[in-house]
């Protein structure tokens, strides 16, 4: 099975594939819709190359919510969501599905999701996707009420889940804490500790990567 692996940066690609030279990496750019494009892309030209994709991977730095996802800490998500895409109203934020419009929620295969964390020793739960960085508490606690699950904020998994799920190719994200989610602080930034965390995940994930077949498995 062939396995995607998008990322952000190339400083996050490098990453990835310093722990799995076997996987391709692609770096998208910053952002869902700069994921979602580069991704569906990839994905088309594959397919009509005939050698398409199995797995689709988003993968890079993230902010982690406390206490759960500390700075340095691994994530493997079980729900990708798209926390801000929606409406302001004066009751608060209305996700665009209460507005009657599209998702803001894929769900990796569970098996899989089980296999990458007992074999990198990562967290699992909710990555949310962001186009807007959090920078005070009153946000990062806002977006935990409307999402207590929520481990990791980043800012291209929903984009690469859309366009994978498009396809019908399952999707996961894996994600390596740099910062904590709240107040503005570029000095507890630890970007370095986060790229050395996601080359050890992803070594540890490449055996799970190698043999993990959604087709042979009983139902999740
Ligand atoms: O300038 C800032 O205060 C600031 C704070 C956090 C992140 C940024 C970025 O521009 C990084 C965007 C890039 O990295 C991922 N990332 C890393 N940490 C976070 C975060 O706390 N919230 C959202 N995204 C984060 C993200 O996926 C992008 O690829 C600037």
């Amino acid at each position: 099975m062939r396995v995607l692996v998008v990322t952000a940066v190339a400083a996050e690609a490098e990453a990835v594939a310093a722990g799995a030279p076997g996987l391709d990496v692609l770096a998208a750019g910053v952002g869902p819709a700069a994921a979602a494009a580069a991704t569906a892309r990839e994905l088309t030209a594959a397919a009509l190359g005939g050698r398409p994709y199995g797995l689709v991977i988003s993968a890079g730095i993230g902010g982690g919510f406390a206490p759960h996802a500390p700075v340095g800490a691994l994530a493997v998500s079980d729900a990708i969501v798209a926390a801000d895409l929606g409406a302001e109203t004066p009751e608060g934020f209305v996700p665009v599905t209460e507005l009657g419009f599209g998702t803001v929620r894929h769900e990796p295969p569970a098996s899989l999701v089980r296999e990458l964390a007992a074999a990198t020793g990562a967290r699992t739960g909710t990555v949310l996707t962001v186009s807007t960085v959090t920078g005070s508490a009153a946000r990062a606690e806002e977006l935990l009420a409307r999402h207590p699950g929520a481990l990791i904020e980043a800012m291209e998994g929903f984009g690469v889940a859309e366009a994978a799920v498009a396809q019908g190719i399952p999707v996961v994200e894996i994600r390596a804490v740099s910062n904590p989610v709240g107040p503005r602080d570029r000095s507890a930034w630890r970007i370095g500790d986060a790229l050395q965390a996601l080359t050890a995940g992803f070594g540890k994930s490449a055996p799970v990567l190698e043999s993990w077949n959604p087709y042979d498995r009983p139902r999740d």
